[in-house]
């Protein structure tokens, strides 16, 4: 268990401890984003507070956090390998996903202590463009300050391992948990849908879903970061049916894709 978390910390780093890493796709220590083993960020344009870096995880640092969960068993015991943990941390079968809340295990700290840092060294946060101070101080970070500030910055996991063929029905992440949403994708690429939600209307109900949608081409080893309009006010959706996962003309080839969602629970007086 040590040795697995002295690895972990060697691969993704440790935010208390800034020496040099071997192997990581980015050097978190290093504040420029002109050095070119920085992670690239991509905005959604469509979208106000959708991120995308796909260069966020080496291939090396996507097969170790692979194992780690596979250590951890979740995937094993239920029947269709649809397993999950609650609070208190009661084995359920609970569809295709893996829930922690609270006492993240290590490599979910360390991922996540990786995020913070990557976010936290982005020239964005201290050097806002023009356009982006005009637009506010939420369109110029990955993160708004105040969810950096947090701490921690995640306390929630969800794992989901999805066969090919498998998705998730389109929605809007549940509002116990606070804004800022990390999705980190793995083994398989897949296109994930962001639809607008609807109006309501004087009498209360949901006009029909705006027909615009956003697809956004997820690689393994990317990052995926959500907060206000995208968290909000977007559905994503991943539809792995025949037919619907389409990038550039062409149907994606769907393998197992495992997923890590990061959030934080709201806070209960
Ligand atoms: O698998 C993914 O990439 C998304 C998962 C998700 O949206 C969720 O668990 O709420
Ligand atoms: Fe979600």
């Amino acid at each position: 268990m040590d040795d697995e978390k002295a690895l972990l910390r060697q691969i993704f780093g440790d935010s208390s401890d800034s020496e040099e890493k071997e192997d990581s796709t980015h050097d978190v220590g290093c504040h420029s984003t002109s050095d070119p083993n920085y992670p690239t960020w991509e905005p959604i344009k469509e979208i106000k507070g959708l991120w995308l870096c796909r260069d966020f995880l080496s291939t090396h640092q996507q097969s170790i956090l692979l194992s780690a969960i596979q250590n951890e068993g979740w995937f094993l015991e239920a029947s269709n390998n649809q397993v999950g943990t609650r609070p208190g941390n009661e084995l359920e079968i609970f569809r295709i996903r893996a829930m922690r809340f609270g006492d993240l295990p290590s490599w979910a700290i360390e991922l996540s202590n990786s995020i913070h840092e990557v976010i936290l060294y982005d020239d964005r946060l201290y050097e806002p463009t023009s356009s982006a101070v005009s637009e506010g101080v939420e369109a110029a970070c990955l993160l708004p300050p105040d969810m950096l500030l947090r701490e921690p910055v995640f306390d929630q996991l969800i794992v989901n391992v999805y066969q090919p063929g498998e998705g998730i029905c389109a929605h809007v992440d549940l509002m116990r948990f606070e804004d800022g949403i990390a999705i980190v994708s793995l083994e398989s690429s897949c296109v994930m849908h962001f639809t607008q939600l609807g109006e309501v209307s004087d009498c209360g109900k949901e006009q029909p879903d705006l027909p615009i949608k956003i697809p956004v081409f997820l690689t393994p080893g990317s990052l995926v970061l959500l907060f206000g309009d995208a968290r909000y006010l977007w559905k994503h959706e991943i539809n792995r049916k025949p037919g619907f996962q389409m990038w550039e003309g062409q149907e994606v080839n769907q393998k197992r894709r495992t997923s890590i969602t990061l959030r934080k629970l709201c806070h209960v007086e």
